[in-house]
């Protein structure tokens, strides 16, 4: 079985099989490996902008705020927990426009292939314990931090 949103498709030009990622739009040529071994942690505090791809969540109806400010206030909470000020969870709970946010930006364990391409590697390339530099994805722009 494929992992977790994979799915084979046949190509229309050339009528060969594929590999399709429903989760992540990721279409390749190769089955994909099954990450099943090397999955990750991390929690993570969302801010949203008006470019996001669904510019709404559980703390406010419509986000207005421009991609610019929403990159300014995710600056802004990297250094009050790097500063050792409050914790990224804390943060998150009352902050994060990710549903998550109830779980203290908790998103569990996830594999390759499950999460956004940005999201994903820049959580991969983090050691456990470490938070990261504002990340860019289709939601917004996130601080992630790698917990297992
Ligand atoms: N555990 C999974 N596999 N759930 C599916 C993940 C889908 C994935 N999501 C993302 O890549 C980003 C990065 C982290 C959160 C997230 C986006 C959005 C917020 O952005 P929006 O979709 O409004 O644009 N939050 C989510 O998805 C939440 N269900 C994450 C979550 C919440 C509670 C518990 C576990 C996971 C994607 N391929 O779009």
């Amino acid at each position: 079985s494929l992992p977790e949103g994979w799915i084979t498709r046949e190509s229309r030009s050339t009528g060969k099989i594929y590999y399709y990622n429903t989760l992540t739009n990721q279409s390749q040529w190769e089955p994909p490996t099954d990450a099943s071994e090397d999955k990750v942690r991390a929690s993570h505090l969302l801010v949203k902008h008006n470019e996001s791809r669904r510019p709404s969540s559980w703390r406010q109806n419509e986000i207005t705020r421009s991609k610019d400010d929403a990159l300014k206030l995710i600056q802004e909470y990297r250094k009050k927990i790097v500063g050792g000020e409050i914790t990224l969870g804390q943060l998150a709970l009352e902050m994060s426009d990710c549903s998550s946010a109830r779980k203290e930006g908790d998103l569990g364990f996830f594999g390759r292939g499950q999460m956004q391409k940005p999201f994903e590697d820049a959580t991969y390339a983090l050691q456990i314990g470490e938070l990261s530099e504002p990340v860019f994805t289709d939601s917004g722009i996130h601080i992630i931090l790698r917990t297992g």
